[in-house]
């Protein structure tokens, strides 16, 4: 006899996930933006910058607001126990010190517990956390306490790798240096072995 559940259990569950409303108000934006080009001393009638602000405020506006998604997972009918791991989701987000990029890849996995995720939905998580003005360690949180919570598995990890800009293209003017950050959750976190693993994994992707 089959173990299989009836198919009204086995129907894929979708939450829709949205990061908070953004109001930019593109009118002030571009003004601001148009005082600040003239006040840095850049002529702004030429062909190439006439519309520049209002390209700067475009380009802030669609870093700032992250793309809606469905957060669909499956009954883990499998049973499967081990990591599930997605490496070099790209990581691209706004330093809050600055304003300037910092640009990067995430490696991000689980231990399921009753539900498995749709494997896009991590780099989806990623992305809606990334699309804000940021720090490093709380994008790494956030992602990690998301999968967490909405999806409730035995343990979460996330390690982030980036290049902020701030550092490489000005300031201190260090190219080269990548910021390591991480979260453990659950049995990631004390569990030994699983932790080792899911790290020594991770560490083998990147580049030396
Ligand atoms: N912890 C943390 N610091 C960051 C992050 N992004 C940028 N920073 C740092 O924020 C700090 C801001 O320091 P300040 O001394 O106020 O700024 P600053 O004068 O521009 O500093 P320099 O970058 O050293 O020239 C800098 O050290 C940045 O490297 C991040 O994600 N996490
Ligand atoms: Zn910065």
């Amino acid at each position: 006899m089959s173990s299989r559940q009836p198919e009204a259990h086995v129907l894929p569950l979708r939450a829709r996930m949205s990061a908070p409303h953004v109001d930019v108000d593109r009118e002030t934006a571009e003004a601001a933006a148009t005082t600040l080009l003239a006040a840095l001393g850049l002529p702004l009638d030429s062909p190439h910058m006439r519309e520049t602000p209002r390209r700067m405020v475009a380009a802030y506006a669609e870093m700032l607001t992250a793309p809606s998604f469905d957060f669909t997972t499956f009954p883990n009918s499998e049973e499967y126990d081990e990591l599930v791991v997605v490496e070099d989701i790209p990581v691209r987000s706004l330093c809050e010190h600055h304003m300037l990029p910092f640009v990067g890849v995430a490696h991000v996995g689980y231990l399921p517990a009753d539900h498995v995720l749709g494997l896009s939905k991590l780099a989806r998580v990623v992305d809606l956390y990334s699309h804000r003005a940021q720090t490093q360690e709380r994008l790494t949180k956030q992602v990690a306490e998301h999968l967490q919570e909405h999806l409730t598995p035995r343990g979460v990890g996330v390690v982030i790798e980036a290049e902020h800009t701030c550092m490489t293209l000005r300031g201190v003017r260090a190219p080269g240096t990548r910021t390591v950050t991480s979260a453990l959750l659950g049995t990631l976190r004390t569990h030994p072995s699983s932790r080792a693993e899911f790290l020594d994994l991770v560490r083998g992707t990147r580049p030396r």
